[in-house]
């Protein structure tokens, strides 16, 4: 079975919202909500996969960060190994670099998207 490291930034703003995004037509999981981030490249470290991810799909560099959560969690045939970072401090505004949604949302309404099921424990954690 195919396996993947994934690198994932849970961007938390001044007023504690937490950065969403909308996985697009065509992408693994299409229409469920996620938290910015992608595949580690080849050789690539945990870290710095995540700070590229962030950048390049809505524009934010990352300057506080921390490791939230790592776990594994297998879809049908993708094994995936996620490393979640929550980040504190950033620069930047958020923008839709993809066609993606993307919005700020409140701890509370994280319960209210739809969000893969590799994520449910962090978002317990995030409640
Ligand atoms: N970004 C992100 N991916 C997640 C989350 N939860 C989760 O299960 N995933 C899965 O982790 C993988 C992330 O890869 P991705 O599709 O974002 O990869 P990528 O940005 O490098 O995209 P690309 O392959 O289109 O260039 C997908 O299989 C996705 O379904 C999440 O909260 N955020
Ligand atoms: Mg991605």
């Amino acid at each position: 079975m195919k396996k993947q490291n994934i690198s994932i930034a849970i961007v938390q703003n001044e007023q504690q919202q937490l950065l969403i995004s909308r996985r697009q037509k065509g992408q693994h999981l299409a229409g469920k909500w996620e938290f910015p981030g992608g595949k580690v490249a080849e050789g690539e470290a945990y870290e710095l996969a995540m700070l590229r991810e962030l950048k390049e799909e809505v524009g934010l560099t990352a300057t506080k960060y921390k490791l939230f959560d790592s776990l594994q969690f297998d879809y049908d045939q993708l094994k995936l190994n996620l490393h979640f970072y929550l980040v504190s401090e950033y620069s930047g505004e958020a923008q839709s670099l993809e066609g993606q949604e993307v919005k700020w949302i409140s701890p509370e309404q994280l319960k209210d998207y739809d969000f893969p099921e590799a994520n449910v424990g962090v978002i317990n954690k995030l409640l």
